[in-house]
């Protein structure tokens, strides 16, 4: 069995060595010659499967990513093909999900959105949606919800309507980027959707870049009354429109998902489908690879408003992840493609919040005490 991984798989050697001859490529280096006689292809969203890419391909069975989204598979061509292929549904899940919530406690933070009353609008409530709900359950922060192909599949969630969701305090987007079909995202936000919302708004986009009209964007934020936006991800990255970041208040590479479990996740996933593929156990477990969650013990001190409830628990929060450092150092080193694609590749260790200590819980309230455990802290 041969196999071709996209470098930035984490650990992929370590999955794949002992199934296979398993070889890496670095990002925007594959031909089609070197998928000759290759069993498996395992890509992340940096390799764009193309029919021209896999015109050599005369072996092939799976194309796995390591990753949520699916949109750089042709996966029309897959199937027609009778290609195998596979993504990591929900790997990261909870990174994104915590990605939104750092951004929500900021601007609970400054005085912009309160969010003992703010009500959030949850637009796709697939794995990244419900993570987030999960969190805001925690936090006790009202949210409602749309997806409408769910909603069709009979899903038992209460779901709202299209105008609703616009009327939200935050609107946070977590939809794939799909083109066709009966629920096309593309330019989903588009200008009449960004004309509606006012500067008591805040938009993050923390899906893909193309499910936002970037140029009616850009427009818009440089006109009156224009909502606060967040953006994770950009149309046409690498080669990102940078004259937009000014007018964002939060600003990222498309790193919502890199924590240190979401990205070994996606490989782990990749490993038990090649596992499938060849009928064999999957030995391997992410236990196996995952770090000794750091020895983060955090201190009340930071939670020294005690007139707000939430206080405590945006404090660990802001403490474990805050999205603000990620924006500070964005803006400072984006100066091409190049370094848009850099700042992913070598992005810092990212742990998710469960695992993490918290010493001195006693002296919260139990409202607070259950909040901290909601959010997967392990109290002490
Ligand atoms: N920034 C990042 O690092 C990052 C990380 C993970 C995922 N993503 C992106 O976020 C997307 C969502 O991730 P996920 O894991 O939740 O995927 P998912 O497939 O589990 O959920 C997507 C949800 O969107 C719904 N949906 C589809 N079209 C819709 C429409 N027109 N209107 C409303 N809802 C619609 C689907 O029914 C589904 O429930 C991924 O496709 C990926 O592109 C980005
Ligand atoms: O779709 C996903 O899972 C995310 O967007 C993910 O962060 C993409 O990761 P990449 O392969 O670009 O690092």
């Amino acid at each position: 069995m041969k196999i071709r991984y996209e470098k930035s798989l984490p650990l992929a050697q370590d999955y794949f060595a002992s199934l296979g001859d398993a070889q890496g490529y670095d990002v925007g280096t594959l031909t089609p010659e070197q998928l000759v006689d290759v069993d498996v292809l395992a890509v992340r969203s940096t390799t764009t499967v193309t029919p021209e890419l896999l015109s050599c391909a005369n072996r092939l069975t799976l194309v796995g990513t390591a990753t949520a989204g699916i949109n750089h598979l042709d996966t029309r061509y897959l199937d027609a093909q009778g290609i195998y292929w596979m993504s990591a549904a929900g790997c990261n899940a909870q990174a994104v999900a915590e990605y939104v919530l750092s951004v929500l406690c900021n601007a609970h933070a400054e005085n912009f959105t309160d969010l003992a009353k703010a009500t959030v609008g949850i637009l796709g409530a697939g794995h990244v949606g419900t993570a987030l709900s999960q969190l805001l359950d925690a936090f006790g922060v009202a949210y409602k919800l749309y997806d409408p192909p769910l909603q069709q599949q009979g899903d038992s969630r209460s779901f709202c309507d299209w105008q609703s969701i616009l009327d939200c305090d935050v609107i946070t987007l977590h939809v794939p980027f799909v083109k066709e079909g009966d629920y096309p995202t593309g330019n989903l936000i588009d200008a009449q959707v960004l004309a509606q919302l006012t500067d008591k708004q805040l938009l993050i986009n923390a899906c893909r870049g193309e499910v936002i009209d970037e140029p009616a964007l850009k427009q818009r934020l440089q006109t009156e009354n224009a909502p606060r936006v967040v953006l994770d991800v950009f149309a046409n990255e690498p080669a990102i429109d940078a004259d937009l970041l000014p007018y964002l208040w939060l600003a990222t590479p498309h790193i919502a998902g890199h924590s240190v479990e979401g990205k070994y996740s996606g490989t782990q996933m990749v490993y038990e489908a090649i596992c499938d593929l060849l009928g064999v156990t999957a030995e391997k477990s992410l236990s196996d690879f995952l770090p000794e969650q750091p020895n983060l013990h955090v201190a009340l001190e930071l939670c020294s408003d005690q007139s707000d409830n939430l206080a405590p628990a945006i404090a660990l929060m802001l403490s474990v992840y805050d999205v603000k450092e990620d924006d500070k150092n964005f803006r400072q080193g984006l100066a091409g493609p190049e370094t848009f694609s850099a700042m992913r590749k070598n992005y810092r260790i990212r742990r998710e919040l469960a695992g993490h200590h918290v010493l001195n819980t006693s002296l919260l309230d139990p409202t607070q005490q259950a909040q901290l455990a909601e959010l997967g802290f392990n109290l002490k």
